[in-house]
């Protein structure tokens, strides 16, 4: 479908005079309107095969727009700006059947992508406006995923997309990214909201606990069998089953579980009769299964018919811009949920929490952030209260010296103002001998031959640099 006709509603009129001169440049129709009442007098007149909609703006919002436009005239593909980032936004946007959504401010090669990808979606607009028709229920989350940035934006837009449909998803992500926060995002974005969501840790479960565990056991299947016993396929009937650690699941159990997704039927353990199972299954790991594949360890066609959307969770060290939200974020749950009385962070401490590698993820950051609110002396968390990380003791993912002298440069040069930065090269080499110095001194005792041994540096030179940088011994150790 070529793209011909192009609204352009917003209320800002710079943001009108910009996208107008760009698109008619480029050979566009366009139409401008200053607001959302205007928008709807347009459409009412003339067909577009494009609306770029301010999702706030006096009289009837973009979104509000949106849902009407989209019910006049489906196959007119929407693009929601907005100036907040926040992932409400995104998914609301994508659920309602935005073709896209862009973050002002924006630059006109974002604009130019979206037309380019635009004109090659006919049948994309098609789908958008089948799963628009799915997705007339309120906007739900259970619990709200924090962050804004561009990772996790592009995990919204997928999660927008695929929450209503029942395809298979396969999240993956290093421990603690909120793979499970994502699949009951998914959940609660679906029809299946008000149905179950359950979750099972393949990991967590012997081999024979976790077939029962799936498929349920009938009585006197095995020793122990007392009762009939229905499984999580069973219990999560209409709704959604999130299996974690799907990696870990043993190879027979695999085969099992590929023919409940292709059968939609259980049987249980030591029955015969099937039952039909309407479950939707959203799969997680933090292995990589592809290797797994390779290694005969995970059954291809289960990697395939289980991996038909993947969504990938990045590593929180991958998205710093993240950490300042999610330690409000976690503050005030800390506040709710604990009821502490810390009311936020010092720009310092701030400094510190982003500086970090987080080697456990959001996970790590929600417990260090709790822990800190409980014990802090006061309402404003300082890089005292995160005692751990400024002592660098380890906990970054790498452990090298590389890696610690880095995170406490980062907080070091972090906490200074850029005019106070002269000379850094000098002084930090400078400020880094005489502490390096003085510690091997300590543990040789004040062997200065055995410390100029260690340092691989001549003894002259060794005498030199302490008495130029006015080093102590002491002999004591
Ligand atoms: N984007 C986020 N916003 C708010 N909280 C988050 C976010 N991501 C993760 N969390 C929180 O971090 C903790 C860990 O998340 P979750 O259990 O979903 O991670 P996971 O990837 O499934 O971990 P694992 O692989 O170890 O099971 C949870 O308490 C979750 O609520």
């Amino acid at each position: 479908m070529a793209i011909e006709r192009i609204l352009i509603a917003d209320d800002e009129e710079s943001i009108r005079w910009v996208l107008s001169k760009a698109l008619s440049k480029k050979g566009f129709k366009v139409d401008l309107a200053g607001d959302g009442n205007e928008a709807l007098e347009f459409f009412r007149k003339n067909t577009y095969d494009l609306a770029i909609l301010d999702i706030k703006m006096p009289g009837i919002s973009g979104l509000d727009l949106l849902t009407r436009f989209q019910e006049q005239t489906p196959h007119t593909l929407i693009v929601i700006m907005t100036a907040e980032s926040s992932m409400k936004n995104a998914v609301e946007a994508m659920k309602r059947g935005a073709y896209d959504y862009i973050t002002k401010p924006f630059d006109l090669d974002a604009i130019d992508a979206i037309l380019v990808k635009a004109g090659k979606a006919a049948e994309i607009s098609t789908e958008v406006s089948r799963l628009k028709d799915e997705l007339k229920d309120q906007y739900h989350l259970e619990r709200t995923l924090i962050g804004q940035s561009k990772p996790m934006q592009e995990v919204y837009k997928v999660l927008g997309k695929v929450a209503p449909s029942d395809v298979t998803i396969l999240i993956t992500g290093e421990s603690g990214t909120g793979k499970e926060l994502v699949a009951r995002a998914v959940h609660f974005n679906s029809p299946r909201l008000g149905k179950p969501f359950l979750a099972l840790n393949c990991a967590a479960i012997p081999r024979e606990l976790l077939e029962s565990e799936l498929f349920g056991f009938e009585k006197g299947a095995f020793t122990g069998a007392t009762e009939r016993k229905t499984g999580k396929f069973e219990q999560a009937n209409g709704g959604t089953l999130f299996l974690d650690e799907i990696g870990d699941m043993p190879l027979d159990l695999q085969a099992k579980l590929l023919r409940v997704l292709q059968e939609k039927e259980i049987t249980r353990t030591g029955g015969s009769t099937t039952i039909p199972v309407d479950v939707r299954i959203v799969a997680a790991t933090n292995q990589n299964l592809k290797d797994k594949v390779r290694n005969r360890e995970f059954r291809e066609d289960l990697f395939y018919r289980l991996n038909v959307v993947p969504i990938a969770l990045p590593p929180l060290r991958e998205r710093r811009d993240d950490i300042p939200l999610l330690v409000d974020y976690f503050i005030q749950s800390a506040r709710e949920k604990v009821g502490t009385t810390a009311l936020g962070c010092t720009a310092e401490a701030h400094r510190l929490l982003a500086s970090f590698n987080w080697p456990g993820n959001v996970r790590e950051l929600e417990n260090t952030i709790q822990r800190a609110a409980l014990l802090a002396p006061n309402p404003l968390l300082t890089p005292d209260d995160f005692p751990v990380l400024s002592e660098g003791d380890g906990e970054t993912a790498d452990c090298s010296l590389e890696a610690l002298i880095t995170n406490k440069l980062r907080n070091a040069i972090g906490k200074m103002e850029v005019q106070e930065l002269n000379n850094l090269y000098e002084m930090v080499l400078h400020q880094m001998e005489r502490p390096l110095i003085r510690i091997v001194l300590e543990k040789t005792r004040g062997n200065q031959v055995r410390t100029a041994e260690i340092l691989g540096i001549n003894r002259n030179t060794l005498r030199k640099k302490i008495q130029t940088l006015g080093i102590e011994i002491n002999k004591e150790g």
